[in-house]
Parts: C-alpha cells; sequence; structure tokens
C-alpha cells in the first residue's frame, strides 16, 4: 500500500516536480502526457531520473479516445496505442490509464467496446503491460465505475482491468458500496481527490478545482475503505488538477498530498475497524488560553486594552515576563520575555498572537499522530524537554500548545503566582467561540487539511465574503461538539482587511478572537462603561435588522447604540455580535452570544463589519 502522486498535481518543470514528489517520500508517480510531451527530457531521461530520486513509474495516462472508434479512426487508436507502449518501455512503466472516450463520433455500442479492448489487452499482454480503463464523469458512452466493470468484466482479459477515481465516481453521486462488486485483483490503479461541493459542470469542476483529500466535501475515506474491502494492496494515487496548486509550491502540495494520503488511509482503516499504524485523533476540547507576544511598552498597553474589555490580571509567570490575564474561562497570556520564541515571533510579525493552547484528552497521542504525519514540534534549540508544554507548528509560525485536560490547574498553578481576583468584578466572558486566523490564499487548502487531519475537526461550508476591497474566503472548521472552532481566512485581492494583515504581520497568524457572553447587552454596556474602544455599525444596518426580523424600535435603537449585530438560522436560532476596534492595527476581539443550536458565524454580517473596519483604514493600514 504505497503512495503515489500524478505530476500534473504540482507545479513547474517534470524534473521539479519529480524532485518535489521524491523529496516528500512518495513511492511512485503517475506521468501525465502532457508533462512528458512539454518537457525537453527525453523518456529515457526520465526513467534515469526517476531511478535516481528512488521513484517508481507507476502509471502512464491518459490514453484518450480509444473505445469504440468508427471506420479506419478504430486502426489509428491501435497503432497510437503501440505508439505509447514503445514510450512506456523507455519510461519503465508497466501500466496505462485509457480514459473513457469522449469523442463526438465514438459509437457506445457495448459489443465493439468489448472487441477494442480484447485486442488491446493482446497488445498490451506482449508487451507485458496492464491497461486500466477509467470512467470519466464526462465520457460520451462511458461515465459510470460500475458500466467500466461491466464491460472489464466481459471483456475478461488478464490485461485488462479498471481505474478507480474518487473524483468521476463521486462527483456522480455513485454510491461507494458498487465497489463491493469489483475484484480487487482487476483493479489496476487507484487515484483519488477530493472536491469542494460546488454545483458545477462536471468537466470544469474535475480541472480546475479538485483538491487533497481532506480538504474538500467528497467522502474519499469510504470510497478508500470500499476499495481497501476488495483486497485491492495497490497504491493510491493523488490525481489533483487545481488552478491554485499549478501556481503553487510544489513542495508544500507535494507534502501536503503525502499526509492527505496517509490521513485517508487511516480514516478508511478505522472505518473498516482494522488496525492502523496511527493514533487515533483527539478531539480537541477547548482553547484553554492565548498567547500574545508584546515588547514592555506594548504589553502595558495590551494590558490596560484588556482591562477594559473586562479581564483582570490574575497571575504573574514565576520566572518570566508572562502575565495572566483571565475572565471566566477565557485566559489570555501576554509574554513580554526578550527571549525566546515568543520574542522572536514579535521580532517578525510585531505584537500579535503567537501561540495558543488547546486541552486534549491524551497529548501524547496527539504528538505522536502529528509525528505520522509529518506535522513538525516546536523544540527550542538546544532545549529539549525544557518546555513546560509541547508545542507543535500552526498557522503562520504560531504555535499549538498541547495541555492534558487532568493538567490543567496544576499547570497554571505551577507556572504562575496567582494574583487577587476582585471577588466581586462582574464576568462576562464564558469562553472561546473561536479564533479566526489569516491566512495566504496559497496556503489555505494547506492548513483545512492540518487541522482535519491532526484533530479531526470537521469542516463546515465554506463562505465567500464581501470585503468593500474585494473577495475573502473564509473556511470555518470545528470539534465535532463544537467546543473548539477555528476560522480561516484568506484573500487574492490586495487590499482587503486580510491581505493588509498578511502585509503588515508578516504572514498568516491569527485575526481575532471571539469569545462568548452569556448576556451581550450587559456586556456591551459595561464595556462602553469601562471606556473599551468598540467598533461602530451603521444605522443602515439596523434598520435593515428591523426590516428584516421585525425587532422593535426601542430594541434597534439598543442595538445601534451598542454596535450589536445579529443573525438568526432557517429555525429561528440566534446569535449576536460585537466587535471591539483592533489593537495596534494588527488583532481585534468579537464578543458573541450564540443559541446553542445555532452552528454559523454570522456569515450575512460580515460584509458590514468589513465595511465598518475599512473605515479606518485612511491612517495606515487597518484598525
Ligand atoms: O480531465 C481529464 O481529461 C482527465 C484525464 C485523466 C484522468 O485520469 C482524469 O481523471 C481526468
Ligand atoms: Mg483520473
Amino acid at each position: 500500500m504505497s503512495n503515489a502522486i500524478a505530476t500534473v498535481s504540482l507545479s513547474g518543470t517534470l524534473e521539479e516536480k519529480l524532485r518535489a514528489a521524491a523529496a516528500a517520500g512518495f513511492a511512485g508517480v503517475e506521468i501525465f502526457e502532457n508533462d512528458l510531451i512539454g518537457s525537453s527530457l527525453s523518456p529515457r531521461a526520465v526513467r534515469g531520473m526517476l531511478d535516481d530520486l528512488g521513484l517508481a513509474c507507476m502509471l502512464y495516462q491518459p490514453f484518450r479516445d480509444f473505445e469504440g472508434m468508427p471506420g479506419h479512426l478504430r486502426q489509428r487508436a491501435m497503432d497510437r496505442a503501440e505508439r505509447k507502449f514503445d514510450l512506456m518501455g523507455e519510461l519503465g512503466a508497466d501500466r496505462i490509464l485509457v480514459c473513457s472516450n469522449c469523442s463526438p463520433v465514438s459509437l457506445g455500442e457495448r459489443a465493439r467496446i468489448v472487441d477494442d479492448f480484447r485486442e488491446l489487452g493482446e497488445r498490451a499482454a506482449k508487451r507485458g503491460i496492464l491497461a486500466g480503463y477509467e470512467a470519466l464523469a464526462w465520457g460520451r458512452h462511458v461515465f459510470d465505475h460500475r458500466d467500466v466493470w461491466s464491460i472489464v468484466e466481459q471483456v475478461d482479459h488478464p490485461n485488462i482491468g479498471i481505474i478507480l477515481d474518487s473524483y468521476h465516481s463521486l462527483s456522480r453521486k455513485i454510491p461507494s458500496e458498487s465497489i463491493s462488486q469489483i475484484r480487487g485483483d482487476k483493479i489496476v490503479f487507484v487515484q483519488l481527490a477530493d472536491a469542494p461541493l460546488l454545483d458545477m459542470d462536471l468537466l470544469y469542476w474535475s480541472r480546475h478545482f479538485r483538491n487533497l483529500p481532506g480538504q474538500g466535501g467528497l467522502d474519499v475515506d469510504s470510497y478508500v475503505a470500499e476499495i481497501l474491502r476488495t483486497g485491492y494492496d495497490g497504491p493510491f494515487s493523488l490525481e489533483i488538477f487545481n488552478d491554485r496548486f499549478r501556481s503553487n509550491s510544489a513542495t508544500l502540495v507535494a507534502e501536503d498530498g503525502h499526509r492527505s494520503l496517509n490521513y485517508v488511509r487511516d480514516a478508511a482503516l478505522r472505518q473498516l475497524g482494522l488496525e492502523t499504524t496511527m493514533p487515533a485523533p483527539q478531539p480537541v476540547l477547548a482553547a484553554e488560553f492565548v498567547e500574545f507576544t508584546a515588547d514592555g511598552v506594548e504589553s502595558a498597553r495590551l494590558g490596560s486594552t484588556l482591562a477594559t474589555l473586562g479581564f483582570t490580571l490574575a497571575g504573574e509567570h514565576r520566572q518570566k515576563k508572562v502575565t495572566r490575564w483571565r475572565q471566566g474561562g477565557v485566559n489570555l497570556v501576554i509574554n513580554a520575555e526578550p527571549k525566546g520564541f515568543a520574542s522572536a515571533y514579535r521580532a517578525a510579525h510585531g505584537p500579535s498572537i503567537c501561540a495558543i493552547g488547546v486541552r486534549v484528552k491524551d497529548k501524547a497521542a496527539v504528538l505522536a499522530r502529528a509525528a505520522a504525519l509529518g506535522i513538525r514540534a516546536y523544540s527550542p534549540e538546544g532545549r529539549p524537554g525544557r518546555m513546560a508544554m509541547p508545542a507543535l507548528r500552526g498557522v503562520g509560525g504560531s504555535l499549538v500548545y498541547l495541555i492534558d485536560d487532568n493538567e490543567v490547574e496544576g499547570l497554571w498553578a505551577r507556572e504562575f503566582v496567582a494574583l487577587d481576583m476582585e471577588p466581586d468584578a462582574p464576568v462576562h466572558a464564558r469562553g472561546f467561540d473561536h479564533l479566526a486566523a489569516v491566512v495566504h490564499e496559497d496556503e489555505f487548502l494547506s492548513w483545512q487539511l492540518y487541522w482535519r487531519a491532526l484533530f479531526g475537526l470537521e469542516a463546515k461550508a465554506a463562505q465567500d465574503v464581501i470585503d468593500p476591497s474585494g473577495l475573502v474566503h473564509s473556511q470555518a472548521l470545528q470539534s465535532p461538539d463544537g467546543g473548539f472552532r477555528v476560522t480561516l481566512n484568506a484573500s487574492d485581492a490586495r487590499q482587503t482587511l486580510s491581505s493588509r494583515f498578511l502585509e503588515q504581520g508578516i504572514g498568516g497568524g491569527y485575526q481575532h478572537i471571539a469569545i462568548t457572553t452569556d448576556d451581550i447587552f450587559a456586556t456591551a454596556r459595561a464595556l462602553r462603561d469601562s471606556g473599551a474602544a468598540m467598533l461602530a455599525i451603521p444605522d443602515n444596518y439596523h434598520a435593515d435588522l428591523a426590516a428584516r426580523f421585525g425587532f422593535d424600535d426601542a430594541m434597534i435603537a439598543r442595538m445601534a447604540q451598542l454596535g450589536i449585530l445579529y443573525d438568526e438560522d432557517a429555525e429561528g436560532n440566534g446569535f449576536w455580535q460585537l466587535y471591539s476596534r483592533a489593537f495596534d492595527k494588527l488583532f481585534f476581539f468579537e464578543i458573541v452570544q450564540r443559541d446553542p443550536a445555532y452552528t454559523g458565524y454570522g456569515a450575512p454580517n460580515a460584509g458590514v463589519r468589513l465595511a465598518a473596519q475599512n473605515r479606518f483604514r485612511d491612517d495606515s493600514l487597518i484598525d
């Protein structure tokens, strides 16, 4: 059970693609015909390079418009096949993919198609080649793997088998259980791809939007499980046509690709109740803290800001210039140490969120799963084992600290001297609702895979958000019970709030923290009274709210005065929101009150919020 990747999935020249595939640990590649045709390397030189890199040439593809051709075109197709068999001999490939015919002149007659494959089988046998028939979802006559299987059965030739491609089957909603009809030893090759759920022409969707298993919305896990159940033990190969990947770093896509195959295989084995080498994903129970990096002066200013937001200084680190601010279940840590990770992060990104801490049941299992997925742990140079908490690399170079649920209280007590909290300070924050990160568009899918593969977070439907300066893609992910939520935002438009954050902060990272309250009106009044700088929302928004939800005038006036936004799902579950102004134009806070059954993030309000923030742009980057 090895991992392979089609050269079409990676950017660059053929040489660059092969190097990236080898470096990421793939056992082999599919040579995609166009990549060879456009290369100045001879087939023998490609073979030499594959040998040097330790890569097998597992498949040559695609061979198009073969079966059911009329008249003299039939002989042309056979001649063409012989030429490709010659080429495969030079490349060292013994498998070829024949995709179902798309030609408008092709014939759909079953008997002809069967005859053509019998003849191809005879020709392939003389060369020691296996040909696999793949149903393209947009094939002229054959577009369903069930038809391909029935043809392959009828052809009944040892050199003719089936190739399964998850995109073609799942985009057409063909039940994966149908794979149980297929004999495992007749599966010549398996190609895997995921895709976002878009209502789109099948060909266009396939050629531009495929992505890695764990980055889209197709049930690739169950597809793989059904294939494993047939006894197939050959390679799983990524065949990803994706506009973004074509311009992305081949190294990033190859590394993510390898991770995604290991992830999907693990998930499929788990579905089947079979043994797998990876520990199970540990759900994140909750975010325990968010850590800010700031120098001494910024630290004092940030402390004042947190105080206006209702936080109290709750502890000081026993050895370090680190303070703990607390309100209800929300812990914010300000790290003003002049050395170490936080200080290095600040040097690159400015005062910002440099780490988060998450509670899990078994951090050792998380670390082991991360290692199996090739996700790096953070180890401060020269001081292994000195960390109070292990950490993994996270978005924008930040860290994710791992804390076992049963050690949380002990950890705070051990590391921090507790300061007396004002006993009757009102508590408006119950816990973290979600953490919102901004990432480069090129890494948008990569971080989705990270959260899904490592922690088993579930992806919600992607949202397109309209910023006054352009489109922002937004993807929410959450633990199955909703105890931990993150959102990823990315934008190609140069002047959106997301893009300005990347420029200002030199790279991705967390841009805002959303905190839950049980009474947003009381919280909003308290924040106003303590002088917190909050984001004003224009009256037009509230007039529209009144029209949409029938709020009375007094309610609308209160919401407008306090800058409260509202959304409601189809069942009438509500969601209330309130935003702070940004600290140093870098990060800000959101306060939310959610009906337990409301599962969104106020997407209809995001454009209004971005427009409001956009009004503070002029003097410098964001506010
Ligand atoms: O888009 C295509 O033409 C194409 C070619 C070969 C494949 O294996 C495939 O899945 C799609
Ligand atoms: Mg395919």
